[in-house]
């Protein structure tokens, strides 16, 4: 049984780290693809990080893989699909599930990512195929699914498309624009980036922004102050800056705290019982617990749970408490809001309250 076997919402969790194995195997053998390695076995031992490493190594992983899915639209909304069909198997009935159009694409993108042959999908269509691929799950898995798009820190040429999309696909359930990648090689956030973030801002489209995951709190300070954002992904290291983190959790910030992954990305000190959400919990901060990167940490959602209870003396009551404050963080609209939280209040048996 699950450590927290009751109704769960996920917050920060990449499409591109969130794909199966076997579905990775199962693509390149239609396609023709040579992988470097071709059992389930030796594909999960090259994908998998397995001790506390660096973002920048973490962030190499994406290249055994992203190649066999980048490009083919059956591929693309096939890991949209089942990624839905994971998360309702996980307990979660709201999830916002996030990723690079750029990286999926071989068209209209600049450089072509992981060195694909040009041809003729675009971000564009990426995010068309992705909203299929999740519309369908959730029909078919009933849990509701949003999606947030990335801009990357190292390509703020994309940055600009980024935005475009969220409001393009705004009625197609994009809800929000992200910033990602390699937070310790680009520490300050380009002009691209900002230019996108004040369109995002202009046009009411959500913003969360990865920030305090590896770097430092200056990061995090940027992202609230220039890019306005609104979550924090990951956001461990905010607590060096005492000042700040007081002001964040004085405006209710909510932090995108994702376990496993900061041990095995080098976040945060490997041992979970000196860990920073432990902070979080003691100052009941606003925060959720997700998985960030299933793939590439081997990991389920319960896993993060488990790991919360086992070594940070989460309880149930906890679970239920950030949960809330996750569905209450959601760039969900207040209506559909309010009927996630009253879903996770009558499964949890809380009083619904009639007064929002
Ligand atoms: O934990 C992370 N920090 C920064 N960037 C990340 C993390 N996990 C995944 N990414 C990057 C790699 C993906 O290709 C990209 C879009 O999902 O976001």
């Amino acid at each position: 049984m699950a450590t927290f076997d009751k109704p769960k919402v996920e917050l920060h969790v990449h499409l591109d780290g969130a794909i199966r194995l076997e579905t990775i195997l199962d693509v390149a053998k239609k396609r023709g693809i040579k992988l470097e390695a071709d059992t389930l076995q030796d594909l999960m031992q090259l994908c998998t990080v397995y001790e506390p490493a660096t973002l920048t190594e973490f962030l190499s992983k994406f290249n055994h893989y992203m190649h066999v899915i980048a490009g083919n639209r059956e591929a693309i909304k096939r890991v949209a699909y089942e990624f839905v069909e994971t998360k309702a198997k996980e307990g979660v009935i709201y999830v916002e599930v996030r990723y690079s159009p750029h990286f999926l694409a071989n068209s209209s993108v600049d450089p072509i990512p992981w060195n694909q042959k040009e041809g003729d999908l675009t971000p564009d269509e990426v995010v068309s195929l992705v909203n299929q691929g999740l519309s369908d799950g959730e029909k078919a898995f009933n849990i509701k699914v949003r999606s947030i798009l990335c801009c990357m820190r190292h390509m703020p040429n994309w940055s600009m498309d980024v935005v475009e999309l969220c409001k393009k696909y705004s009625s197609e359930g994009v809800v929000a624009i992200d910033l990602a990648g390699d937070e310790s090689l680009n520490c300050v956030a380009y002009p691209g980036h900002r230019m996108a973030y004040e369109e995002a801002v202009k046009s009411g489209i959500h913003r969360t922004v990865h920030a305090g995951e590896v770097g430092p709190p200056s990061v995090v300070k940027e992202a609230v102050e220039v890019l306005k954002a609104e979550r924090i992904g990951h956001g461990y290291h905010t607590i060096e800056d005492q000042e700040l983190y007081k002001q964040l959790l004085e405006e209710n910030m909510h932090f995108e705290v994702c376990p496993i992954s900061s041990k095995l990305t080098g976040a945060c000190n490997p041992d979970f019982t000196k860990h920073p959400v432990i902070r979080f919990k003691e100052d009941q901060a606003n925060y959720s617990l997700n998985t960030d990167d299933p793939l590439i940490f081997n990991s389920t959602l319960d896993t993060d749970y488990m790991t919360a209870e086992k070594y940070m003396g989460f309880t149930e009551e906890e679970f239920k408490r950030i949960n809330i404050n996750s569905a209450k963080s959601s760039f969900l609209p207040e209506k559909e809001k309010k009927d996630l939280l009253n879903h996770l209040f009558e499964a949890y048996g809380m009083m619904v309250n009639t007064s929002f």
